[in-house]
Parts: structure tokens; sequence; C-alpha cells
């Protein structure tokens, strides 16, 4: 699905350039879940810019599909940290925008919609107006926007650091099963070691001082009988190693 081939990223800034992300290779496949850990100014968001088409890198390819990746596409969706909804529109109507936008019938409309809500289970939220909503509940109404342009790559931005441990964990459980559902490939941002671990099936950690990728780490805690406190521990330590940019060979 992705090729990653080589990539650097540079801004340019009024004190010249910066680098953020630099010599980045990544193979991602579809229906992967693929979580990038790293500390503050790591070159998180950058990487999420640059897979969604919005940032050109300055060297180096990005193919998706077989195709070099030239800017944004319907089939990549990208889910901010403030989430980008219209405050004038309904919860239905933000959902149904990209749809307006592509000038589906209304009845094409109305049917995606309805489907979405009931996916998302925010169905008796329809008629309310964002500002009348949870954090989580705007979370949900995003994804919604994006899931019905029908993409292959939900892209995510600290999906989860607003939420409360209950309804992440109700969240996580949705998302997985929309996933699995459509086949859909989720790449999301976090500082957080244990959402990556919940969620993910491989984590790449970037390099404390930025920039480049520390390693790569397939997440044995997602395999099946895996699912233990003891695994979860060492998954832990191993990230934080790399974290630490103390590399563990194996992984590498
Ligand atoms: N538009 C920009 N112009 C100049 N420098 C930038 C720009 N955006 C990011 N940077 C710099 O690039 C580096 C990586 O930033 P990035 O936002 O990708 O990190 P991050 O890991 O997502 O951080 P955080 O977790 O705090 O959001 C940082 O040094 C940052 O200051």
């Amino acid at each position: 699905m992705y090729q990653i081939q080589h990539v650097d990223l540079a801004y340019k800034s009024a004190s010249g350039m910066v680098n953020a992300l630099q010599n980045i290779s990544l193979h991602i496949s579809l229906g992967e879940c693929v979580a990038i850990v790293g500390v503050s100014g790591s070159g998180k968001s950058s990487f999420l810019n640059i897979v969604a088409g919005l940032e050109k890198p300055t060297k180096g390819t990005i193919y998706f599909d077989g195709k070099e990746l030239k800017g944004p596409q319907q089939e990549i969706a990208i889910i901010f940290q403030n989430y980008g909804l219209f405050p004038w529109k309904s919860v239905k109507a933000n959902i149904a925008l990209p749809l307006k936008l592509a000038k589906r019938s209304k009845q094409e409309r109305d049917r995606d919609t309805q489907l979405i809500l009931s996916q998302l289970n925010i169905h008796d939220l329809q008629n309310r107006y964002p500002f009348q909503l949870s954090g989580g509940q705007q979370q949900r109404v995003a994804i919604g926007r994006a899931l019905i342009q029908k993409p292959k790559v939900l892209l995510m931005d600290e999906p989860f650091s607003a939420l409360d441990i209950l309804t992440k964990e109700q969240f996580m459980q949705t998302l997985q099963t929309i996933r699995h559902e459509r086949n859909l490939t989720l790449l999301f941002v976090t500082h957080n070691i244990d959402e990556a671990l919940m969620m993910s099936d491989r984590i790449v950690v970037f390099h404390t001082n930025g920039k480049t990728i520390a390693g790569i780490i397939e997440n044995d805690y997602q395999i099946e009988g895996r699912h233990h406190p003891a695994c979860m521990y060492r998954q832990q330590q191993r990230i934080k190693q790399l974290l630490k940019g103390e590399p563990c060979e194996e992984d590498i």
C-alpha cells in the first residue's frame, strides 16, 4: 500500500531550514494498523503530513498503491487533533459533507450518512451542532466524515489523548471493528506507549533527538494468546529503550 523510500522533509523558517525527517523508509500493508511513537518534536506530525500528501518530501519518494504520491487524495483520510468540524453544520451535515461536495444525490447521501451514524453509535446526535458535543463525540463525527469517503487509509493525530479510559477502550474497539470490516489501513500518532501497544500491529519509534526512525517493533502484545501483563511490560521496555536511543538489535 505505502512504500516510503529514503524520505527527508525540511521546512523553511525565518532562521533557515529545519530538518524534520531524515532518511525515513517504511513499508505499510493494506489493512495494517501502525502506531508512530515519539517524544514532542521528533517528527511524528511531519510524517503524518507527508503520508497524507499534505507536505512534499524534500528528498526521497512515497508510493501509494504503486503510484507516486503527489498530493492529497480521496483514498487517504486524515483526522487532526482539533477535528476540524464546521460549527454551523449539524452532525448529520458535517458527516455528509464529502458526498455533497462530490455532488452525490440526496438519497445516496442520506443512506450513507445513516449507515455511518449507526456504525459509530452516534445516531441520537445527528441533529446536534459540534458545540453541543463532548470531545469524544466530536471525534466520532470527524471519523464519520472521513469514513463516508470510503478511504483505504485513515490517518489520525493523537486520536486517544483527549478520551477518558473507558471511552478510549470503547473507541479502540469500534475502530478495530471498522478496520476489519473495511480492510482499512490505520496509521496514528501517539506519545503514549500503552495506546500504541493496545491498538497496533507495528510500532514505529522515532528517535528522541528527532528526524529518524530508531526502530520498528512487531507488536507481540496484539498476537492472540499474548495479551498478558508480562508481554505488555516487555514491549514497553523495548520501546522505552528505543526512545532513549538504546537500540535493541532484534527489532531493527
Ligand atoms: N511549519 C514548520 N516550520 C518550521 N519548522 C517546523 C514546522 N512544523 C514542524 N517544524 C519542526 O519540525 C520538527 C518536527 O515537528 P513535528 O511537529 O513533526 O513533531 P511532533 O513529533 O509531531 O511533535 P509534537 O508531538 O509536539 O506534536 C520540530 O523541530 C518542529 O519545530
